[in-house]
């Protein structure tokens, strides 16, 4: 079993059933889950507000790790990269959800509700949060540059 862990989640109406059985499935694993909305079920509501809160709560809580879910997963992952300091990658597979951390040092990951199955999302989340960063030094480089744009503008 994964070392628990504080994990920031957020969905708008889309993911908010997949929310919910990933908040039962991840605390009862022992993690720390920490809800950023939606509170309810609101098939009219927005991603944006929820994605920038837990991707800022990621942000101010180094070593956290965030999850964003919407129908596709791309408005989440857009939303969520404008929050400074976040690496938000979409994950549509195990192997996707792995290559976020290992070579992105991803620190959120956006997930499509729509997509897959209840049982496949929660394995690609697993994948992404059991995954650690390689440190290799050609993917920090890198990443160093997205950090150095980031801090320009
Ligand atoms: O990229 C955005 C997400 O996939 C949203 O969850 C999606 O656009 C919501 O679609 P609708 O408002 O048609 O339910």
């Amino acid at each position: 079993m994964m070392t628990s862990m504080r994990i920031h989640i957020a969905a708008d109406h889309a993911g908010f059933e997949l929310k919910s059985a990933l908040i039962a499935h991840l605390a009862g694993a022992g993690h720390d889950v920490v809800d950023h909305g939606a509170e309810d079920y609101d098939a009219l509501d927005d991603y944006p507000s929820f994605c920038f809160a837990a991707g800022a709560a990621v942000v101010a809580e180094p070593g956290t790790l965030g999850i964003v879910i919407g129908g596709s997963g791309n408005g989440e992952q857009i939303a969520a990269n404008k929050v400074t300091g976040v690496r938000a990658a979409l994950a549509w597979s195990t192997e996707t959800a792995k290559l976020g951390r290992q070579h992105n040092d991803a620190n959120v990951v956006a997930v499509g509700a729509r997509q897959h199955s209840e049982a496949e999302s929660i394995a690609i989340v697993e994948a992404f949060l059991a995954e650690p960063f390689s440190n290799d030094e050609r993917h920090q480089r890198r990443i160093d540059q997205l950090a150095a744009y980031e801090a320009a503008r």
